[in-house]
């Protein structure tokens, strides 16, 4: 399946020799938010079609380029559009990036995604901080690490309970008070396979799980990137509030996710380019 330790390592090889920066911090950019990518400085890009063993990304707001660059004078690799499993991919391969970054040196991914809101006193436009995720398809075993375990990356059996980094958190709840973002919440993230938004009823489920949001991301590459022991950060812009009630009108689509997005980008660029700065490593 084109996910054994000499593929990442051939993958990682073609990169160290067609960019001279070294990242310590990878990126992913959510839906939309690609325009955090366009910050890094003396930048060299990479459209994922011409990485080798890199899978292909199909969906719209999702450019499909790896760039290496500088942010605050830190050396970052960033993914301008990302894999989904609603797209067809295997869940290895939507997180093989993340086991390459790993071989590359970095030490912390920041992940960012749009979700819906399932708590009530979110709004379209704020920023849920991940505070945790819940994993119901890895659950259900759809999971990344499923498959012979390579040593190399980590243990066959990977604790989960600090998957999210404590101190980077902190490190964000700070900036947002200083930068004065009120909009700013701590929460859980809860990971469904999509393509389709959810039922009412679903959405009352998963809600009673204790989710606040839920997108169709982000967790798979969280268990591969804590696997491997890199320091983790998340983030979900609330796209809209997912609804959970019956008599509510209208509905979520995909133009709403991107049009919030572009709102929020610049916010989002200056959050994560303070954190970044912030950052002893
Ligand atoms: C990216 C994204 C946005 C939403 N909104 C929603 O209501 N339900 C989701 N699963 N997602 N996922």
């Amino acid at each position: 399946d084109g996910c054994a330790v000499q593929d990442y390592q051939a993958t990682a090889d073609w990169l160290l020799t067609h960019t001279r920066h070294r990242p310590k911090v990878a990126i992913i950019c959510g839906s939309g938010l690609g325009v955090l990518a366009d910050a890094l400085q003396h930048s060299d890009s990479f459209k994922y079609s011409d990485i080798p063993n890199f899978p292909q990304s199909t969906v719209q707001g999702h450019a499909g380029q790896l760039v290496f660059g500088e942010l605050r004078g830190t050396a970052c690799v960033c993914m301008k559009g990302r894999f989904h499993m609603y797209e067809g991919h295997q869940p290895a391969k939507v997180t093989f990036p993340i086991r390459v970054f790993k071989l590359l040196g970095v030490k912390i991914l920041i992940v960012t995604n749009a979700a819906g809101s399932l708590a009530d006193d979110y709004k379209t436009g704020d920023v849920m901080i991940i505070k945790d995720h819940i994993n119901l398809l890895g659950l259900a075993g759809q999971n990344p690490l499923i498959g012979p375990n390579i040593e190399q990356f980590g243990p066959r059996f990977p604790p989960m309970t600090s998957a999210y980094d404590k101190d980077l958190c902190k490190l964000a709840m700070d900036i947002c008070k200083r930068l004065g973002y009120t909009c700013v919440h701590k929460g859980i993230y809860c990971m469904v396979s999509g393509p389709n938004f959810e039922t009412v009823a679903e959405a009352r489920f998963l809600h009673s799980l204790g989710a606040d949001a839920v997108g169709m991301s982000t967790a798979a590459e969280v268990v591969v990137a804590k696997h491997c022991g890199l320091r983790v950060f998340g983030l979900s812009l609330i796209t809209n509030q997912v609804k959970k009630d019956y008599s509510e009108k209208g509905s979520v689509n995909h133009d709403d996710v991107l049009g919030v997005s572009k709102m929020r980008a610049e916010m989002l660029k200056a959050l994560v380019s303070e954190m970044i700065g912030q950052l002893e490593i």
